[in-house]
């Protein structure tokens, strides 16, 4: 999208759709591309709130100058969150508007200065201060580690538009649709829960604080900085980040499994088909073949997780450690979790991932089956024993 695109009659969307970035972070692939979402509010005074990575500054300047009427600079830029992706463009912006002055709190200056060594021009804001720009009246929230410490939320108080950082926000380029009532929701709630468990979900702790504090502001329009404004239904956002942030999965099983030569393979094929064959929803992921942000998504999304790997040099097959790394440290909970894996000589599989669900506090589905090799045939028998009991566990508060 090339052009600024109206929020409210002097509210203006004047982010970019990055279409070019492989990995977002350098490490999760962005199929659908990813927004950068900025946006101009024109008064007395101007205010910018958030900008882009520092890449696409020229588009970005471009639709804040087509915006911007004639004679009028910016005066303000809102800083809601640090992050590189909204603020690399920083000092190019201040030499394109050099009145302008960096809105912030305590900790925002802090990182100011220490990524782009800008300490003058700034104001620092604290928690409920107020910004006037003429008829609008900005008020800022901060809502630490959402996703970072210095991370706040601003709310035209005027228009009802409140403005939320990464909080609320989604992977998926806009150009398809920027508001969430003209846009492929399906598809874009599905990027909004990949951003969520790969960005966001280690601080599900703090989402909910941040939700608290959200249910007390009085808005319209939830305009984060990445993926879809939500105009239609802003309370679907939150709903859905309040559901992601307190781990409720949809009864249903996620498996995710390595196999080298089939062994462990087979041993989850028995498991799923007793799933498949109890009406439960599974979502097999090879994790040698899928990108661990699309399995840590549906993950998250279900109740139920089914782990299988073979012994790898005594240890975890390389592709399953990296998975459970990531899930520890995003303190994944509430899970029912079968376990499932095959060696040769001394094991090692099942013992690791036994360790995890433990170290985790995850409910672990019985029983636990570690083969020789392919297996035997009473091996298959209690995979699919496995099976049914996970069944069991995921549908039984239906
Ligand atoms: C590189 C490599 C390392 C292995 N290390 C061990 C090991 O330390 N201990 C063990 O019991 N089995 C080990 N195995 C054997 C596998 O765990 C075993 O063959 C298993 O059945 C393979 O399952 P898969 O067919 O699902 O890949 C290793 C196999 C390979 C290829």
């Amino acid at each position: 999208m090339n052009r600024a695109l109206p929020l409210t009659d002097d509210t203006f969307w004047v982010g970019v759709n990055d279409r070019e970035t492989e990995l977002f972070e350098a490490l999760w692939p962005l199929a659908y591309g990813v927004s950068y979402n900025a946006y101009l509010i024109v008064d007395e005074r101007v205010a910018l709130i958030d900008a882009v990575k520092g890449h696409f500054l020229t588009e970005h300047l471009g639709k804040i100058q087509a915006s911007l009427p004639a004679g009028k600079t910016v005066d303000y830029l809102v800083i809601n969150h640090m992050e590189p992706d909204h603020t690399g463009a920083i000092q190019i912006l201040r030499k394109a508007f050099p009145h302008l002055t960096l809105v912030g709190n305590k900790k925002t200056l802090d990182m100011l200065a220490a990524f782009y060594g800008v300490d003058q021009d700034c104001l620092e804001v604290a928690d409920g201060d107020t910004l006037e720009l003429g008829r609008h009246r900005l008020q800022f929230h901060l809502t630490p580690m959402l996703h970072w410490p210095e991370t706040m939320m601003t709310l035209d108080t005027t228009t009802g538009v409140l403005f939320s950082g990464d909080a609320f926000g989604g992977f998926g380029a806009v150009e398809p649709g920027l508001f969430d009532d003209e846009a492929d929701r399906e598809l874009m709630e599905g990027e909004m829960l990949r951003y969520y468990t790969n960005i966001i979900a280690r601080y599900s702790q703090m989402v909910q604080k941040g939700i608290q504090k959200v249910k007390n502001l009085t808005f319209r329009v939830l305009a984060p900085t990445h993926g879809l404004v939500w105009r239609k239904d802003p309370q679907r956002a939150i709903s859905l980040y309040d559901v992601w942030s307190r781990q409720e999965g949809e009864p249903g099983v996620t498996v995710a499994y390595g196999s080298m030569y089939g062994n462990t393979q087979r041993l989850v094929e028995a498991a799923v088909r007793a799933l498949v064959e109890r009406g439960v929803p599974v979502a097999v992921h090879d994790l040698s073949r899928t990108h661990a942000s699309h399995v840590v998504a549906d993950i998250w999304r279900r109740q139920g997780l089914l782990l299988a790997c073979p012994t790898y040099n005594t240890g975890l097959f390389p592709a399953m450690d990296d998975l459970l790394r990531l899930l520890e440290n995003k303190m994944l909970r509430n899970k029912q979790v079968g376990i499932l894996g095959s060696y040769a000589w001394s094991g090692g599989a099942v013992k690791a991932m036994r360790q995890f669900v433990d170290a985790l506090h995850l409910e672990l589905v019985e029983p636990v089956v570690e083969a020789k090799g392919a297996g035997t045939a009473q091996d298959l028998e209690r995979c699919w024993e496995l099976g049914v009991r996970l069944a069991e566990a995921v549908t039984r508060n239906d």
